[in-house]
């Protein structure tokens, strides 16, 4: 994670303001709002390439720690690294550590194919059939994937941004137009997709989670989703190493109302991945679960609204807001800190809410009376869509 660690600063950072392509917006200061007591915290908000996002500052031993901020962490890595490198040129700062200096800049990789969540909401449409793959990796497999069917509109979901940024280099170096790349939570992802859209969804080698079975990719939500998005005769393909995992994966799909599945173990593909050239290596079987979608599903609404409408006092909410999670039947909200823009009655709070399997953790940026997501907006999930009305009620002045 990229970071900065210096130990004194010449200048305090004014906003709005700019640094070379780095605008600085505010600057939001932790507020104590429950009986602990903690260290002060800063939330400075930055816009890079048209994209915002909070850089974290605070005391670390005698210095000052600069990171991003996780919830509102951006890709490529690089935006991260110029926005840490420069807040510490615009205050003068002395630096004790960084590791946000490129090294090799050489190949830079293109950001035509990256592409936002926002992106996915608002404005992914096409005519042809898409496929996804889930954890791509190395990208090997969507790679060929992709230069075997031109004419498919590949998307490759991802979590960690080195994989990504390597992906895209790869994508630039071969000339590829049909993938597009996402950094986000697979198991989040899907419900941006219309019905019926999806040829196929590739999962090889997902991490098996055996100790937080919670985090895996194949839940029964996950498994609706994904049959909600595939065409008729569509298929959602497992290849896993993982015995375990294939046994918990044909529990869930075995006896679906509209999947049939089939089972084939040590299958060779035309392209294999570098988990599993290690896993053959070693002996390992490879156990391949391919669920077949047999009917057609309903559209859903994408177009919810989640603005909040009212006029909001900050300082007067954050003073009375409780610090106690609203825990209902199939969602819950929780606050989990707020900071404060010194003497603009606006600030940040920090919420995590919707389902009990799949929480989002945002800010809520109230500004001028006005509150809005900070980022993007929530995914219109009946568990979001119930949480963002009783945000509303908590984020209303009596
Ligand atoms: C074990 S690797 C397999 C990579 C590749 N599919 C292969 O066969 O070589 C699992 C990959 O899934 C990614 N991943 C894990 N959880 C994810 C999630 N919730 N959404 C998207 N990607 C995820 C990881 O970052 C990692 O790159």
């Amino acid at each position: 994670m990229p970071h900065i660690i210096f130990d004194s600063f010449k200048k305090e950072l004014v906003t709005p303001s700019k640094n070379e392509d780095v605008t600085f917006k505010f600057i939001a200061k932790s507020f104590n709002f429950t009986s602990k007591p903690r260290k002060t915290e800063y939330k400075i908000c930055v816009e890079k390439e048209n994209k915002d996002f909070l850089l974290t500052l605070k005391q670390k031993d005698e210095n000052h720690l600069l990171k991003v901020d996780k919830v509102t962490r951006v890709t490529p890595v690089q935006l991260v690294k110029d926005a840490l490198n420069a807040y510490v040129k615009e205050v003068d700062a002395n630096i004790v550590f960084s590791n946000t200096q490129s090294i090799n800049q050489k190949i830079k990789p293109t950001q035509k194919y990256l592409k936002d969540i926002d992106y996915f909401v608002n404005d992914f449409d096409t005519e042809k059939e898409i496929n996804i793959e889930i954890g791509f990796g190395s990208g090997r497999h969507l790679l060929h994937q992709a230069k075997e069917n031109p004419k498919i509109q590949y998307i490759g979901l991802e979590i960690h941004t080195p994989s990504i940024e390597q992906l895209l280099k790869q994508v630039e170096i071969q000339g590829i137009e049909n993938i597009l790349v996402v950094n986000y939570d697979a198991r989040l992802f899907m419900e941006f997709i219309k019905s019926n859209k999806v040829g196929k969804i590739f999962v090889h080698f997902p991490v098996p989670w055996d100790k937080k079975p919670h985090r895996r990719i194949y839940s029964n939500a996950f498994i609706n989703e994904a049959l909600r998005v595939l065409k008729k005769e569509g298929t959602l393909e497992l290849r896993t190493d993982s015995r375990k995992y294939f046994d918990y994966c044909v529990d869930l799909l075995t006896n679906l109302p509209s999947g049939q599945i089939t089972i084939d173990i040590n299958k060779d593909l035309a392209v294999s991945s570098k988990y599993e050239d290690r896993w053959k290596k070693q002996g390992k079987h490879i156990y391949d679960v391919v669920l077949k979608c047999s009917q057609e599903d309903k559209e859903i609404n994408f177009n919810y609204d989640f603005t909040f409408d009212k006029e909001i006092e900050f300082d007067e909410i954050i003073n009375n807001i409780s610090t106690k999670a609203v825990v209902k039947d199939d969602y819950f909200i929780h606050i989990e800190d707020i900071f404060t823009i010194k003497g603009e009655n606006s600030g940040l709070i920090q919420v995590t809410f919707g389902s009990f399997d799949r929480p989002l953790n945002k800010y809520i940026l109230i500004e001028n009376k006005k509150a809005r997501y900070f980022q993007d907006l929530p995914l219109p999930t009946s568990a979001n869509i119930k949480a963002h009305n009783q945000l509303k009620e908590m984020l209303k002045n009596d």
